[in-house]
């Protein structure tokens, strides 16, 4: 199945919950992918990598259910159908750092049933060169730097060209160039893919996804559009001249000047909300900085 419009949905995740002893890290999360970007934003702790874990198949949940391309991804058969259609980049790719970036990629693409060596060998340099990195894959991974070792791990997540990639954290540690091509390329792939993209970037989430989940302490705060969630903060948003104590927010800008998010006082000048002011408005930072 490729993915034709943003209407198809290839992944649909219903009533997910998750507990690791007595923390419990999915709280009934429901949510459906298409075509596109759909960017998943949180604060730390909120479930991000343990909802991409699950529909990635690397983890379990408690009850809820995982379904995509047809497949009920909780099933064996189906687990692995799911598997052969999937990309995943996790935090923590696991690389031995004396493996070249080629080595690396060729024993991802083993694991990925890749069989038939020369028609794999095409393949680890097809996704290399896709990343920008044909001209280092003799290179070993120690000797990389973190851009190019993330670009090593997208490389890997792209082998056998999934309909669904995964992406955790993706553009971590990258410089802003770097960022701007890691854009480039998920847009891309983006366009006939499913890709599910947890960051803490909300310039990312604004330039790139169609949709944007934010999760909060288990829960499916908001779901919608990136120009949506800014909307939630309009009218909330102004410039003073001093710090607005009883705001979600307020820092002094370059200028000087406080921007404040948060209840405005009676003839505050009202600023254009962003993204991040509409993320502020729902996850009052404040209330569970000490529970993280
Ligand atoms: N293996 C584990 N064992 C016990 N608790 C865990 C484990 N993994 C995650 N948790 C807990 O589950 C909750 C959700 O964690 P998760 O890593 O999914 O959050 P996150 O949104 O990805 O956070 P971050 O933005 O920091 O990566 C947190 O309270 C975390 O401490």
């Amino acid at each position: 199945m490729t993915l034709t419009s943003a209407t198809d949905v290839a992944v649909r995740v219903d009533g997910l919950v998750l507990r690791y002893g007595r923390t419990t890290a999915l709280d009934g999360v429901s949510v459906t992918l298409g075509a596109g970007v759909t960017g998943l934003l949180g604060p730390n702790g909120a479930g991000k990598t343990t909802l991409l874990r699950v529909v990635a198949t690397a983890i379990r949940p408690d009850s809820g259910a995982v379904s995509a391309f047809g497949h009920d991804a909780l099933s064996g058969p189906g687990r692995l159908a799911v598997r052969r259609r999937l990309g995943y980049l996790p935090q923590d790719p696991g690389f031995h750092p004396s493996f070249t970036a080629f080595e690396f990629v060729d024993y991802v693409a083993i694991l990925k049933e890749l069989t038939s060596r020369s028609a794999r060998h095409a393949e680890v340099r097809r996704v290399l060169d896709l990343v920008g990195l044909d001209a280092q894959r003799g290179k070993r991974i120690r000797a990389l730097s973190g851009g190019m070792r993330q670009r090593v791990a997208l490389a890997a997540a792209l082998v056998g060209d999934p309909a669904l990639l995964i992406l955790d954290e993706p553009t971590v540690g990258l410089d802003p160039e770097q960022r701007m091509r890691f854009r480039e390329l998920f847009a891309e792939l983006a366009e006939d893919r499913a890709v599910l993209l947890s960051t803490h970037q909300t310039e990312d989430v604004m330039s790139l996804c169609r949709v944007v989940v934010v999760l909060d302490q288990g829960r499916v705060r908001f779901s919608g559009a990136p120009l949506e969630l800014a909307g939630l903060a309009a009218g909330r948003v102004w410039t003073s001249d001093t710090r607005a104590p009883g705001a979600l927010a307020s820092w002094r800008t370059g200028t000087g000047a406080y921007r404040n998010v948060g209840d405005p006082p009676a003839g505050a000048s009202l600023l254009s909300p962003t993204i991040e002011d509409g993320y502020l408005t729902l996850v009052d930072l404040r209330s569970t900085e000490g529970q993280r």
